[in-house]
């Protein structure tokens, strides 16, 4: 009898895009935004169908979403309309929607629509670093400012070796993640998919990413992104 031909794992984006923006303060959601005039989301996707190595998109979008069917690409993404309460209910929402059709040792790399300087070079950069690693990875930036923590009425220098500020994609194979999630307790405290995994006792690795991928938060972050895109 001939084996079963062990088909490779293969890449799947998840594009959490429910959110309200409010630190934006634009009166809409900020993922519809235009950035270089073309809606930030669609940056955000265009990035992943730029890449050979993506399988497929996925964008996790809020049930009641006005303005997705204008901006996804019809027929080269899929929309999931479960977006939740946080962007960790989002994903995971997002995760359950995609059970059978993912399978468990497929990656998922879950990516903020926030993050539209991403490019097909960061998402081969992280897949082909993590490779076949047992748990996964993120990409990130070493921190190279001093970084200061305020407390109540004082101020105190947190040493900076070893300091990353996390980005996104985050890489994790689909069955792992979604354990990692579920066994989430509180939303708000886990601020990225890596947290849930690291709260398992995992260490994913950390994969040197670029300030062009950085998230649309505040007003001034519009043009910061526009001058990344415009330099591609
Ligand atoms: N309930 C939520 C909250 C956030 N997100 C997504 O998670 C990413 C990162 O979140 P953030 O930058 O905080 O976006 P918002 O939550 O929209 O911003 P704010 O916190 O200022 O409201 C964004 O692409 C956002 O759309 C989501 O899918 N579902
Ligand atoms: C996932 C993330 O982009 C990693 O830095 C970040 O935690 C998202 O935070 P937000 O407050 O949901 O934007």
């Amino acid at each position: 009898m001939t084996p079963m031909k062990h088909q490779a794992p293969r890449y799947f984006a998840l594009i959490p895009a429910a959110g309200v923006g409010a630190r934006m303060a634009a009166g809409a959601p900020k993922q519809y935004l235009p950035i270089s005039g073309k809606p930030m989301l669609r940056h955000t996707i265009d990035a992943f169908l730029s890449s050979e190595l993506i399988s497929h998109t996925y964008v996790v979008v809020s049930p009641g979403d006005g303005h997705i069917d204008a901006v996804a690409p019809q027929g080269a993404v899929t929309v999931l309309r479960c977006g939740g309460a946080t962007r960790m209910e989002s994903i995971r929402n997002g995760l359950q929607a995609l059970a059978g059709t993912i399978a468990s040792d497929d990656w998922v790399l879950v990516h903020d629509a926030a993050r539209p300087g991403l490019d097909a070079a960061l998402i081969e950069k992280l897949i082909t670093t993590v490779g076949s690693d047992p748990v996964g990875g993120l990409l990130a930036l070493p921190v190279v400012d001093t970084v200061k923590r305020s407390g109540a009425g004082d101020v105190q220098t947190v040493a900076r070796d070893g300091l990353w500020l996390a980005q996104t994609p985050q890489m994790f194979r689909y069955k792992l993640l979604g354990e990692a999630l579920a066994a989430a307790t509180d939303p708000n405290l886990v601020t990225d998919d890596a947290s849930a995994v690291e709260a398992m006792g995992l260490s994913p690795k950390l994969v040197e990413g670029h300030p062009r991928n950085l998230k649309v938060t505040l007003p001034a972050d519009i043009r910061i992104a526009e001058m990344y895109l415009a330099a591609s």
